[in-house]
């Protein structure tokens, strides 16, 4: 099974991440842009530059999902484990929809936000459960202390409409937790909300 953790910058999902691998020892435990490897090292030299091409930035963080995917994913699916993701293809879905958005004049683009999801289309696997921390943006530029270009409240603002966007077109993949609430019990809730989709 695969779930994923998804939501602005500063919205508690690395902290979720930490605090689950204490409930679940047994699972593999990952993450995207990954740190493990030179597709997302080249990620994060992207992230850095406030330049950096929209599109072409894309295709670097859909370059490292595609071998996180044969690496990580797909193997520990295949052995039958619980697989949860640290951001996975709906933060390329909301993040660079965004920015293609905002470049959007550069490429022609009609739908940036589905232009994205085609690209994955072929050849990503879809979770079978994301939960989605939901907080506003400024709260979340500013707990995440606005370090990258990403994480300034205009942009995440954009960001979260794309979240919206995905989230009423699959309903029952995603569980919206209120990422506002003190830590505890932001973890009790995405914990239930992983119990109750879990096989028995
Ligand atoms: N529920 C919460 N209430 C208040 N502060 C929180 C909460 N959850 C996390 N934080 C704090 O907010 C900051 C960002 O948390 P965290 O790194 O978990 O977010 P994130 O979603 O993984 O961010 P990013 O996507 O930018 O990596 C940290 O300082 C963390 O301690
Ligand atoms: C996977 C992914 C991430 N981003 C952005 C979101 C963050 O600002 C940075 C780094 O992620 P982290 O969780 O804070 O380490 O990258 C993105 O724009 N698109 C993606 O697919």
């Amino acid at each position: 099974m695969l779930v994923t953790l998804e939501g602005l910058d500063g919205s508690g999902k690395t902290t979720v991440w930490e605090a689950l691998q204490e409930r679940y020892p047994d699972a593999v435990f990952t993450r995207e842009p990954t740190n493990d490897s030179w597709y997302g090292e080249a990620v994060y030299r992207s992230i850095e530059d406030d330049d950096a091409d929209s599109l072409a930035e894309l295709f670097l963080y859909t370059a490292d999902h595609a071998a996180h995917l044969e690496r990580v994913i797909k193997p520990a699916l295949e052995r039958g484990d619980l697989v949860i993701s640290d951001r996975y293809s709906d933060s390329r879905f909301a993040y660079q929809g965004a920015t293609l958005e905002r470049a959007d004049s550069e490429y022609g683009l009609d739908d940036p936000l589905q232009y994205v999801v085609d690209v994955h289309e072929p050849f990503s696997i879809t979770p079978d459960l994301t939960i989605y921390l939901d907080l506003e943006p400024e709260r979340g530029a500013e707990r995440a202390g606005a370090t990258n270009k990403f994480e300034h409240a205009d942009y995440l603002a954009d960001v979260r409409a794309n979240y919206e966007r995905l989230r009423e077109r699959e309903p029952e993949r995603f569980v919206r937790v209120d990422a506002t609430q003190e830590s505890g019990a932001v973890l009790e809730a995405v914990a239930d909300a992983l119990a109750a989709r879990l096989p028995e």
